[in-house]
């Protein structure tokens, strides 16, 4: 037995939620790009659950649900105060607060697939809400209740600045969410998968997922790259950053993935919605860095930017804090996670590889005072 490592082209799943094929992705079969310029993202978040699209009745229907739900158990925000505010990183504030969230749900470990699909609707609802709670608490203000007349991508901007946010940052945030949703089997999602596949609850996968995404290898390369931009300063100092970088084998946020190899179908879209705001805000430079840090890594290095790069522009063009970026990442996968935990539960085996052992063998014990 000899292992991948990383499991490189190991084929772990089938599912039918989303797919990477020569570099396209698909949610369903439909094109990032075409949901991308076209889609809400309650829209998306219905077609990940229910592999299909939804008529308007159907599409009115799960935003209802979505901002009845939104609300999160004053204890739980009590919980959020009780926090280290000042040390903690927002991604470890939610894993705790979701996993907290999980005990305030009399559904929790009810395995029906119609309170799986409650409970998905509840998560789903309440994440912004919990994020958004966070990053007010820890400026010492009081979390804003969400609004039953805004739709997602409003209501987040909403909750996180106590103010109606204008009609262009809803639209970008709405298209930056439905970017981030799905995308087949990268390391959260199949965290989680392998979390539920023991037939643990679906808060036990949701928090393992959180966990996941975290690492500055996966979804925490956002923030990173808001750092080596900050840390850069001008457009000048670009060419010695990244040439230092490449000398010293350092890796290069935003920069490299696992199945795409001509690059992710999601960073054009986002490479836009970055030149766009960061000039309407004053801040172009940040954009003509990044296409400059760009242009190095993929002449000298041959490797294109992920969708985590031009993200992270975008997100600081919105006002958002640093460290929230990947707390948004996750507001949004959180739809992913929840159909794959959901399409697991549907179809489950334990999930359970082989390691290839390579450590010694035929030892023989010795007692503690002989050693
Ligand atoms: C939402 C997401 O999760 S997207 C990914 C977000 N993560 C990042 O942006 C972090 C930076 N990128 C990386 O670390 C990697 O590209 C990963 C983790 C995304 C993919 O990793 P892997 O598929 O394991 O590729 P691996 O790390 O083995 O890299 C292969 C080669 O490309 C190089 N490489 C890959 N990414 C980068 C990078 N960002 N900067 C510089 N070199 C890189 C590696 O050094 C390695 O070179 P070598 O063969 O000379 O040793
Ligand atoms: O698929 C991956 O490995 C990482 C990624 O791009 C994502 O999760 O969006």
């Amino acid at each position: 037995m000899s292992a991948t490592k990383g499991l490189e082209g190991v084929v772990a799943a089938s599912t039918s939620i989303s797919s990477i094929i020569d570099d396209t992705l698909t949610y369903v079969g439909y094109d990032i790009d075409d949901l991308a310029e076209n889609a809400s993202f309650e829209e998306v978040v219905y077609l990940l659950w229910y592999r299909r699209l939804p008529n308007a009745i159907e599409l009115e229907d799960l935003k209802i649900q979505l901002a009845a739900n939104a609300s999160i158990p004053a204890a739980v925000v009590d919980h959020i105060k009780s926090y280290p505010i000042k040390q903690v990183h927002p991604m470890a504030a939610l894993r705790s607060a979701i996993s907290f969230l999980g005990l305030f749900d009399e559904e929790a470990d009810d395995q029906s697939e119609e309170a799986n699909f409650r409970k998905a609707i509840r998560i789903q609802a309440k994440i912004p809400t919990l994020v958004t709670a966070f990053s007010r608490i820890r400026k010492g203000l009081e979390p804003v209740a969400p609004r039953k007349d805004f739709g997602f991508a409003e209501n987040f901007l909403y909750m996180l600045t106590g103010s109606e946010p204008d009609s262009i940052a809803v639209e970008a945030f709405n298209k930056a969410l439905v970017l981030h949703a799905d995308h087949e089997l990268n390391a959260s999602t199949f965290t989680a998968r392998v979390c539920v596949a023991t037939l643990s609850d679906v808060y036990s996968g949701v928090t393992a997922a959180i966990g996941a995404l975290k690492g500055p290898l996966h979804g925490g390369a956002n923030e990173q790259v808001m750092k080596m931009l900050t840390e850069i300063g001008s457009v000048e100092n670009v060419e010695s950053y990244i040439n230092n970088k490449i000398a010293n084998k350092e890796k290069i946020m935003g920069f490299g993935h696992r199945v795409y190899r001509l690059g992710d179908p999601r960073a054009k879209h986002l490479r836009e919605m970055s030149e766009k705001l960061t000039k309407l805000t004053g801040e172009s430079k940040l954009y003509d860095m990044s296409v400059k840090i760009e242009a190095l890594v993929t002449s000298q290095k041959n490797i294109p930017p992920n969708v985590d790069f031009y993200s992270a522009s975008v997100y600081h063009s919105l006002g958002i804090d640093h460290d929230l970026f990947t707390p948004i990442f996750a507001v949004s996968r959180v739809s992913g996670w929840l159909a794959h935990i959901l399409e697991q539960y549907a179809n489950n085996r334990l999930i359970r590889p082989r390691a290839d052992y390579v450590g010694p063998n035929k030892q023989q014990y010795i007692k503690l005072e002989d050693r």
